[in-house]
């Protein structure tokens, strides 16, 4: 039987009236990069908590390779989280935290941290409390990489870091994961712009799985359809539509359907215009206020 990197059975999590998370079954392998996507408050962070044990789950259970997080340091020291803040004692310099890193993670790769160092003009010395935003991000964003921890996760890693700061994160991380393979979950907003790195999505809303996948299958589901409306609807008779919009006798539909080659060649021989719909714009349609459930999804 395979063992996960990642395993969630059924949990559940509520605070007070608010349920955060209802009945999450999700499995990720081991050496794959997963994007953990959602709206503001869908519980990605509160999943995120669970599955790395600072949080507990009202109902279910969690595994990492194989075994449960709670109260097993051999199995945290497989995992690195890396969040917006509160990632280190306010007194603690750079090199201080990198030092406390380099001793918990097995596989810490000091070469790594100083490169990144560098390549971000982090100044060694400054305290954690004097760092700027975007330094805080800087200071994470090299602890999660040099970790080299079998499931590194980044939950929303970047605040304050500029657009030449992420680009130089996702190259690294690409770079170093070809590299050393390893299970790593990216938690973000900024889906555009790490739409290319993701192997597997995983969109949650309203605290339940509504899409998990292939990207690349998923990204071939979502097409855009223009054209003439009658010719149009005649196409796209039994799909899933996202939207739909008509401008006189043009109309122009989103939808997430398999569509086969020989659909495709009709819909051209029709004159329609067909193109993909980007993960992002996918992502807003799909989490965009109209509840559609897994199971109108995912086949
Ligand atoms: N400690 C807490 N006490 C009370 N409610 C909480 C707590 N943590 C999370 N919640 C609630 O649980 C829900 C899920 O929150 P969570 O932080 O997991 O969402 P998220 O997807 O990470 O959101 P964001 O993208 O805004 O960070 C929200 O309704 C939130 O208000």
């Amino acid at each position: 039987m395979m063992t996960y990197a990642v395993e969630c059975k059924n949990i559940s999590k509520h605070f007070g009236k608010t349920t955060a998370l209802s009945h999450i079954n999700l499995n990720m392998e081991k050496d794959k990069i997963y994007g953990l996507l959602g709206r503001n408050g869908a519980g990605k962070s509160t999943l995120l908590n669970i599955v790395t044990a600072q949080t507990f789950p009202d109902d279910g259970e969690v595994k990492i390779f194989g075994e449960s997080p709670y109260e097993n340091g051999r199995a945290l020291r497989n995992i690195c989280i890396v969040k917006e803040n509160g990632m280190f004692l306010k007194d603690v310099s750079v090199t201080g935290a990198l030092d406390i890193a380099s001793s918990f993670y097995n596989n810490w790769d000091k070469k790594l941290a100083e490169r990144l160092l560098i390549e971000f003009q982090l100044d060694k010395r400054k305290t954690y409390r004097n760092l700027s935003l975007g330094m805080k991000s800087q200071l994470g964003i090299i602890v999660g990489l040099a970790s080299r921890a079998p499931i590194t996760i980044f939950d929303e890693p970047y605040i304050g870091l500029d657009a030449a700061g992420r680009q130089l994160f996702y190259d690294v991380l690409i770079e170093d994961y070809m590299e050393n393979p390893r299970t790593i979950i990216l938690s973000t907003h900024l889906i555009d712009e790490v739409s290319n790195l993701l192997e597997d999505v995983i969109i949650l809303n309203k605290g339940e799985v509504m899409l998990e996948g292939n990207s690349e299958d998923i990204k071939n589901k979502a097409f855009y359809i223009r054209g003439t409306k009658d010719r149009v609807e005649k196409h796209i008779s039994g799909k899933k539509v996202l939207s739909k919009e008509e401008f006189g006798n043009t109309m122009a539909v989103a939808i997430f359907d398999s569509i086969s080659d020989n659909e495709i060649r009709a819909m051209e021989l029709d004159d329609l215009a067909i193109s993909s719909i980007p993960l992002q714009q996918l992502f807003i349609f799909l989490t965009g206020g109209k509840m559609i459930k897994r199971g109108d999804i995912n086949e």
